[in-house]
């Protein structure tokens, strides 16, 4: 059996990954709260936690691993979209969940098996709450629990950080009816403009942080395998929600291993929503970058180091797949993945690697290898995508063309239909190798199909 290694933050080390089960085994990954479309920083932990889902599949069995992403479908940031826009929450919401589906579905990313919504759990989440109160690990004052963060010994963990560094360095919001600081909110009052829920506590909602501790222990029990996310989240969400989980069920161990992404940065800074120095996943696909070469873009840095978008790195991605794509039409899509690919992958998802051995791959011509394991990588899902056959078809044709154009230049000795094609393909993008029996039309970086059009 392949040995996985990870790098656990918790331990700060890479780790041989044992699961607690291996005939069942476990990772919650935090999902996105749904009010605005996903932007391309948010498709990275997306697409990085899909190529550990398909390893594990790969190495456990399909039926042997759970992969649970949540919906936070109760926020403020959604509150806010509704008044703004007038719309009601419910509609903000299902729209933004598909469209999120749609997008990551594009990237190749596969359905994780359970994605609960938090309104659904609203129970757990209350049932977890009067759990710590009972326990001394909250408190309820006036509508709203808070955490009391020094009822836990090992807060700050994960992170490394001291209680008092954190009150020291973070912005956290001071409020009178506090008895510390640091204490975090669980559940707080809603008004009659906002959604609640009755509770013991009058009618409200949850805090964010309980959300996902209350549906992992729900799908996944008090010790699972994995937790994932992006590095933005370890201080404060991962810390209060190891917090939350460990002081309600003292029993469990909460996750195992906690992996986190690198960021996805624009200019030295992170891709995000409030510094408003974003583009959205859709825009790059209807710039008509397919979502392989996003997911390739993605692949080819490894996941704990910051990245960049450049069109430069899409314009050589779509270069490299459409030469892959087009060995590996061939071939059929069953059989193992090359085994340097899986054993890049087990060395800590070094994707990187993956795709320096798949350029290897190709240099054998091992067709029915190359494809099986682009898929199993989460490129070529189907077959040969549109984007690819579609410029296929146009440079066969053009091909033929093209030798028959110079078989006639060879008697008349009048060339001009032949250099009439090589520059309308030079412009095109396309190079033009020819020997003396064949012609073959190579795609450039600069290659554009629609340019084509005319010589069809
Ligand atoms: N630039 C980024 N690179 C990689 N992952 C990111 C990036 N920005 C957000 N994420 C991840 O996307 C998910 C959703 O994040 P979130 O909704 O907080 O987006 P955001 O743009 O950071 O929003 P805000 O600016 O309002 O905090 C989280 O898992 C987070 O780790
Ligand atoms: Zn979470």
């Amino acid at each position: 059996m392949t040995t996985i290694k990870l790098h656990n933050t918790r331990t700060r080390k890479k780790e041989v990954f044992e699961p607690l089960n291996k005939d069942d085994v476990r990772m919650y990954v935090c999902g996105p709260t749904v009010y605005d479309r996903a932007h391309l920083g948010n498709a990275r932990p997306v697409v990085v936690f899909d190529v550990l889902y398909r390893l594990l599949r790969h190495v456990y069995c399909a039926d042997h691993v759970t992969y649970v992403r949540n919906f936070t479908d109760v926020d403020d940031k959604i509150n806010t979209r509704a008044a703004e826009t007038g719309r009601d929450i419910s509609e903000i919401t299902a729209e933004t969940t598909q469209w999120f589906l749609d997008d990551m579905g594009s990237l190749g990313a596969l359905e994780p098996d359970q994605m609960p919504r938090a309104t659904q759990y609203i129970p757990q989440m209350v049932e977890m709450i009067e759990k710590l109160i009972s326990d001394g690990h909250a408190y309820a004052v006036e509508g709203h629990v808070l955490f009391r963060v020094r009822s836990y010994q090992d807060y700050g963990k994960l992170s490394g950080r001291s209680v008092d560094d954190m009150v020291a360095g973070a912005r956290v919001e001071v409020a009178p009816y506090k008895e510390d600081p640091m204490d975090f909110v669980l559940w707080k009052p809603s008004d009659d403009t906002q959604p609640g829920w009755d509770s013991p506590w009058g009618r409200g909602r949850p805090g964010w942080h309980i959300e996902c501790s209350a549906m992992s222990y729900e799908l996944l029990g008090e010790s699972f395998d994995i937790h994932g996310g992006g590095n933005d989240l370890m201080f404060p969400h991962h810390e209060n929600e190891i917090a939350q989980s460990c002081c309600a069920h003292p029993e469990g161990k909460f996750a195992n291993f906690w992996l986190h992404n690198e960021m996805l940065q624009v200019e030295g800074k992170k891709m995000s929503k409030s510094l408003g120095n974003f583009f959205t996943v859709k825009d790059l696909l209807d710039q008509g970058i397919p979502g392989d070469v996003i997911r390739f873009v993605f692949l080819s840095t490894h996941y704990r180091k910051p990245m960049d978008w450049t069109a430069e790195k899409a314009r050589e991605a779509e270069r490299t797949l459409r030469k892959w794509y087009a060995q590996a039409a061939q071939g059929t899509g069953t059989g193992d993945p090359y085994a340097p690919v899986v054993t890049a992958l087990a060395d800590d998802l070094n994707t990187a690697l993956a795709i320096s051995e798949c350029h290897q791959l190709s240099l054998t011509d091992d067709i029915a290898n190359l494809r099986y394991t682009l898929q199993f990588l989460g490129l070529m899902e189907d077959s040969v995508p549109e984007w690819v056959s579609s410029s296929q078809v146009d440079l066969s044709s053009i091909e033929v063309k093209l030798m028959s154009a110079r078989e006639t230049a060879m008697q008349t000795k009048d060339f001009s239909e032949v250099d009439r094609l090589k520059t309308h393909l030079a412009d095109a993008g396309v190079e033009v190798r020819m020997s003396k029996t064949a012609v073959e039309l190579v795609p450039t970086v600069n290659f554009d199909p629609a340019k084509l059009e005319a010589l069809k």
